[in-house]
């Protein structure tokens, strides 16, 4: 039998992870070679979102959660997570303070509203943003962000660092960077990382050892597996994700 995939056995040490350049690289080769669509990938990408922060915050114990998006594909997997947690019968909201004007992104806030997600304009103090939420979800960067954040995007990245309630990270912990991790003293401190297709360096940092560290993102051909030298934990039956670490 297999063992390794169901396994809840930490198995960290044999991944390997990649450096920003590898990981838009990767993305590059999804779209170019093989022929993807991003909005293929961003649905995969959304779900296993929603999965990982349904299995570790379940909407029994979270019934409701904010989602902060940021401008780029991050973002988007962070919308397309939105109308999947809300399928899940979360309570659903989103801050999106940087809206990207592409179809792709107008279409899938439309779908979010269809779906009765929330969007709030102006995030409320750390206290009330608490005690009106149980999980927040960080999709504000992913592995394009280069530090500092800019002033325009410091009141969502600040919301999330000051929060006291389980901030899930969509693929990189928002504000660190990619490679070295948190830079700053007072950096985002997840409960949960979900790394898309494969780890990205900064997910070796020892600020999230104590975090869940789930996989996701299940789209990566046998060619890109053999191209990148990436070692992956094999992903149980049709499951979205898989576990990294706890
Ligand atoms: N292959 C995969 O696994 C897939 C992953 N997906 C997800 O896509 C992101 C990467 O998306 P990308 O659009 O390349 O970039 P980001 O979302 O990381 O962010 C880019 C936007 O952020 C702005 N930015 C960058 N740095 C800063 C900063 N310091 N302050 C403020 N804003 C910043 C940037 O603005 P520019 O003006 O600099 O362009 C962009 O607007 C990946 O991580 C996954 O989550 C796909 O969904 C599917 C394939
Ligand atoms: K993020």
């Amino acid at each position: 039998t297999n063992m390794a995939a169901g396994s809840r056995k930490c198995s960290t040490t044999r991944l390997r992870y990649l450096t920003q350049k590898e990981a838009i690289a990767l993305d590059e080769e999804l779209f170019n070679e093989y022929k993807f669509s991003v909005d293929q990938l961003m649905e995969l990408a959304g779900l296993s979102v929603a999965t990982a922060v349904s299995r570790t915050f379940p909407v029994s114990t979270h019934p409701s959660a904010l989602i902060i998006c940021g401008p780029g594909n991050n973002g988007g997997d962070g919308l397309v997570a939105a109308r999947h947690m809300s399928l899940f019968g979360y309570n659903v909201s989103i801050h999106y303070p940087k809206r990207t004007p592409k179809p792709l992104f107008e279409n899938l806030l439309a779908q979010c509203v269809a779906f009765g997600v929330d969007i709030v304009e102006n995030l409320p103090p750390p206290q009330q943003l608490c005690d009106h939420y149980q999980v927040l979800v960080d999709a504000l960067f992913g592995f394009s962000f280069k530090p500092p954040v800019r002033e325009e995007l410091k009141p969502a990245m600040t919301a999330m660092i000051e929060a006291t309630i389980p901030v899930c990270s969509v693929d990189i912990p928002s504000g660190w960077h990619v490679e070295k991790g948190p830079g700053i003293a007072k950096a985002l401190r997840p409960a949960l990382l979900i790394s898309l297709s494969a780890p990205k360096m900064c997910a070796q940092s020892e600020f999230i050892l104590d975090a869940k560290h789930y996989l996701g993102g299940r789209f990566l051909p046998p060619g890109i597996l053999h191209k990148y030298f990436l070692r992956l934990p094999p992903y149980p039956c049709e499951d979205q994700v898989v576990l990294l670490s706890c």
